[in-house]
């Protein structure tokens, strides 16, 4: 099996993560774990998902394969990065009907078809908005609003990284087809080499979508991994 080593790194120790289509370098100083939206919108009963119709009863194991990788990440010295999803109150950042975020954003749909939760979903500083009780940032992580899918756009995600010399995304979080993927690949334009960790994400709508996601990273975009094979190849 072959492996992807990368330009910049063939000076840095050797860290290889076994992944498919094959292995590749993963320096932890040149890398970064990143969470996805783990809001209580994507991953709890009573969050925007699910009041939108989709299916969250499973993402308890993801919350919990996140937590496990964030600690290794961590003890590994690798760069930990926080996204949340959302807007302002009066959803300015969200895009009037100019916006074809306005009209596509189940959210949004949401509240339009029930005003008695317009100002709940995904507003910051609620319920909703909110990381899920588990997962906690702690001090040297980075956290970052995002007002669209990508976790590029109108973000300082791109200078964040380059500022500090990483080339590597690992991809965890919710939705596997919606925010991980469109981050991952507006990551693969800009050169970051993308991994996604199968069993730490979640999609939004039905298992295909999970599959087809997958299967669009590890042959077009990136590479996929899981949690257990990330926590040990970091200790060893
Ligand atoms: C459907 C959806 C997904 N978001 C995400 N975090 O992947 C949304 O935000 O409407």
């Amino acid at each position: 099996m072959s492996t992807v080593v990368c330009a910049h790194t063939s000076t840095l120790p050797n860290v290889t993560l076994p992944a498919r289509p094959e292995a590749i370098a993963l320096p932890p100083a040149q890398s970064a774990l990143i969470v996805v939206d783990m809001q209580n919108a994507y991953a709890t009963q009573g969050g925007y998902l699910d009041l939108a119709g989709f299916d969250v009863s499973a993402t308890k194991p993801v919350i919990a394969k996140i937590h496990q990788a964030v600690t290794a990440a961590r003890a590994a010295g690798m760069q930990i990065i926080w996204f949340q999803n959302g807007w302002d109150d009066q959803y300015v950042e969200a895009g009037d009907a100019g916006s074809p975020n306005f009209h596509k954003s189940n959210a949004l749909k949401t509240m339009r078809k029930r005003p008695e939760l317009q100002g709940t979903l995904l507003s910051k500083g609620g319920w909703d908005y909110a990381l899920v009780d588990e997962l906690v940032p702690q001090e040297g992580d980075i956290v970052l609003p995002k007002p669209r899918y990508s976790g590029f756009f109108n973000t300082s995600l791109d200078s964040m990284l380059r500022s500090r010399g990483i080339r590597h995304l690992v991809f965890t979080g919710i939705a596997t087809n919606v925010c991980v993927e469109s981050t991952l690949r507006d990551g693969f334009f800009l050169e970051y080499f993308g991994v996604v960790l199968e069993d730490a994400t979640y999609q939004a709508g039905p298992a295909f979508a999970q599959q087809a996601a997958i299967f669009n990273i590890e042959t077009f975009f990136g590479w996929v991994s899981d949690t257990d094979t990330f926590c040990e190849t970091l200790k060893s």
